[in-house]
């Protein structure tokens, strides 16, 4: 823009666990000056409110009925962002075995996803310097307007070794079946499923570093920024 103004800029990365989503949008939303939004953590943290609150997640109506109960508060700097259940800091609790194997059931109830699908739309465009949002479905439903979408992919073995590399030691094998069962269920869910939208710029991120995958999403930024 002429004053030298930025416009801000609306980012979506998509794609399924262990693509890079995280660690990618947090260091590009660093380098360019822009907010930060997991969504993947704010269904973590309903996920988390349903557990501790003793709700059956094989129960789509009884988590319908108190979707709307817990207040689910996002910090979205990207060198520090936090997640708050009831003013309570789930930042670890979000993390466990428990919650990741209920997260999927849980997110797949539409009350659930209508709640934080309004919460991730306040965040965006409340953003003055622009927001990256990553998750499963913000290029196809949540921001379907966004200036630049991205759907990053990588091999399922690629992708297990990352995590199990997280979880120190966890069995290779076993986190390549329980990732393949958490995609096949976000995937297949009637609302909102994990999916790539047609003007989506796919990276498969198997045979790159996470800096090569950084700097091409920084890249496709500036040249959208650029084309405005
Ligand atoms: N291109 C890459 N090469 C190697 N490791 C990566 C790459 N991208 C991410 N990682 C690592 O893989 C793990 C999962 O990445 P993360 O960003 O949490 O993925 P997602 O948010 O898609 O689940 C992290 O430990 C991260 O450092
Ligand atoms: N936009 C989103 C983001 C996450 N979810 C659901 C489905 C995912 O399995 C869980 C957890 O997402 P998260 O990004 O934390 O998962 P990983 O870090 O990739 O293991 O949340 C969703 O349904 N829609």
């Amino acid at each position: 823009m002429e004053n030298g103004a930025a416009q801000p800029v609306i980012v979506a990365i998509d794609g399924p666990s262990g693509t890079g989503k995280s660690s990618t949008s947090k260091a590009v939303a660093a380098r360019l000056g822009l907010s930060y939004l997991d969504t993947g953590a704010q269904y973590r943290a309903i996920t988390w409110w349903m557990v501790t609150n003793g709700i059956d997640v094989e129960d789509p109506t009884a988590i319908a009925a108190v979707a709307g109960k817990p207040e689910i508060l996002s910090g979205t700097d990207p060198a520090a962002p936090t997640i708050m259940v009831d003013g309570v800091d789930v930042a670890g609790p979000i993390r466990t075995q428990e919650v990741t194997s209920k997260v999927s059931a849980v997110s797949a109830v539409p009350e659930v996803r209508s709640r934080i699908t309004e919460l991730q739309r306040s965040l965006a465009a409340g953003a003055e310097q622009g927001i990256v949002v990553e998750g499963r479905d913000i290029g196809t439903t949540v921001l379907p307007d966004a200036d630049l979408k991205v759907f990053l992919t990588a091999s399922p073995e690629a992708r297990a070794a990352r995590r199990s590399g997280e979880l120190k030691g966890a069995d290779l094998h076993s986190t390549r079946e329980a990732l393949i069962k958490r995609d096949a269920a976000d995937s297949s869910r009637k609302t909102s499923p994990l999916a790539k939208a047609g003007d989506a710029v796919e990276v498969d991120t198997t045979e790159l570093t996470l800096t090569q995958v950084i700097e091409r999403v920084v890249t496709l930024v500036e040249e959208n920024r650029a084309a405005k």
